[in-house]
This record gives C-alpha cells, structure tokens and sequence, in this order.
C-alpha cells in the first residue's frame, strides 16, 4: 500500500442513482499503484434491459484508473458479469457507452479488443498448483509445451487488462493465494488493470485498491476495501454484514 499523497490519489467517479434519481457524482479518492496513471476504462450510462423488457443495468458510469485493481461485488443477478463482459465485448455494449484508452470499444477490432482486455472465468475445470501450471494446461492438451518464458508471457505481456469473474471460487486456498499473488505482482510490475468479481469480501479486501458495491444493476457505493463498513446503502450494508 503507498502512503497517502495527494499526487497519488485519482479520482473514481460514480454516479449513484436511486430508481430513475440521479445524484450527483460520488468522488472517490484511490490510491492507485501509479502517479499520474490515465484512465482505463470510461464506462458511461452503461444501461442494459432484458428481451423481456427486465432492467439489468441501471445507467452504469464509472472511471477505471490504469494499473489498480477494482472489485466489484454485489448480491448474484446484480449485474456484475453483464459490467464485465460489456468491457470486453462478449455483451457487446451500446455505442459510447464504454471507452477504453479513449476509444470506444464498439469502434475497434472486437479480436483484438479482446487481445488488450483478457477474460478469465471461475477457474473450477483447472486443478491445484500453481497460475503457472494451469497456463500451461490448454496448450498441453494440444500438445504444446510452453516454457517458463512463454506461460510469463502469455500471462504478463500480453493483456493490458485483466477481467475475472469469480477466478478462484472453486480453488483451495493455496492456488487461490497464488492467484492473487499473481495479480497483485502484474499490477504493480507491469501496470496491468484488473477488474475481479468475487463473492469473496475478503478476497476483495486482500487485493483490491478500490470496490464497487452494484445492486439491482446500479452501482450504489464505491469505497476502499478498508472502509467497507462505512457503506451507507441499506442492501450493500446487509450484503456486507453476511458476507465472508
Ligand atoms: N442475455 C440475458 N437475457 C436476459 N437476462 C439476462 C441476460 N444476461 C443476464 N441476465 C439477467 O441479468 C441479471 C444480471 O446477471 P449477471 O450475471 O450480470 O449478474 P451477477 O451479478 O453476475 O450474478 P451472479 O453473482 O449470480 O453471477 C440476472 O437477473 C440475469 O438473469
């Protein structure tokens, strides 16, 4: 964790909306792992309605700092992986709605879009070890032996983001410590940017610079894993308080 410094500090911005009220924008200093770090992502009245006419996402804005891991969290069917795949077009957003470095990601080449922004899901089908070992399992099912160079590569170079939703629900706790290891040397080694859902408070807590409270599609609290408690929404309270 850096000290506190003013020229540390950048500035997440969320706006709270409360059934068609918008309030104004909730300002949020964090820390991030750089000075000056740019914006990663700029998610923009980010709205997402079922074919059945069911709102999904609520009017979504939110700033992502370069090199800082956000989490979000939230009760299941709040909307966590529709925000995550919208970042990396597996939902395919509404155009100007989400920018990345800038662009709008509707605008860009959707391969390699996907290239620069990598998706992880809920890793049950990989088995104990370590990040590295499971890396090295697809490839070796086709045959393919990747060397230390190559899975450091294929997990450090490439990606200049991380998605991942729920990566370690289904792993014991050493792998899911290797994991966040991994996570936390990228981010501070190469600037990665990381965006995690877990239902995991304290997985939240151990790794994450900033956290994201989404319900009902709306993202109603953005605070630092350390003041979680001093979240004022009545839902993101309870959900707090019953949580691991
Ligand atoms: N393509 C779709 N069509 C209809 N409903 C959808 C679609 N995608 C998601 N939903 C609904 O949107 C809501 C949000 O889903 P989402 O998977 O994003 O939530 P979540 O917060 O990630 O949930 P969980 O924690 O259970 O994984 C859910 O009620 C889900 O059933």
């Amino acid at each position: 964790m850096l000290p506190e410094s003013p020229q540390k500090n950048l500035l997440i911005e969320t706006s709270l909306q409360v059934r068609g009220i918008k309030n104004p924008l909730l300002a949020v200093n964090v820390e991030a792992a750089k000075d000056g770090a740019e914006t990663k992502f700029r998610i923009r009245n980010l709205t997402k309605v079922s074919d059945a006419g069911v709102p999904i996402l609520n009017g979504i804005d939110m700033d992502i700092p370069k090199g800082i891991i956000v989490g979000i969290i939230g009760p299941s069917g709040s909307g966590k992986s529709t925000v995550l795949r919208a970042l990396n077009r597996l939902w395919e957003p509404p155009s100007g709605t989400v920018f990345i470095d800038g662009h709008d990601v509707t605008d860009l080449d959707v391969l390699g879009h996907r290239r620069k922004v990598g998706m992880l899901f809920q890793l049950p089908a990989l088995f104990e070890g370590t990040v590295a070992d499971n890396v090295r399992y697809g490839p070796q099912l086709k045959g393919k032996k990747l060397t230390d160079d190559e899975v450091y590569k294929t997990l450090a170079n490439e990606p200049e983001v991380l998605l991942l939703d729920e990566p370690t629900s289904a792993l014991d706790p050493i792998s899911t410590q290797n994991i966040e290891d991994v996570l936390v040397k990228l981010k501070e080694e190469q600037g990665l940017t990381v965006v995690i859902v877990s239902h995991s408070i304290k997985q939240i807590q151990r790794i994450a610079d900033v956290v994201c409270l989404l319900v009902n599609g709306e993202i109603v609290e953005v605070l630092k894993p350390g003041e979680l408690s001093e979240a004022k929404h009545p839902m993101a309270q309870r959900f707090l308080e019953l949580g691991s």
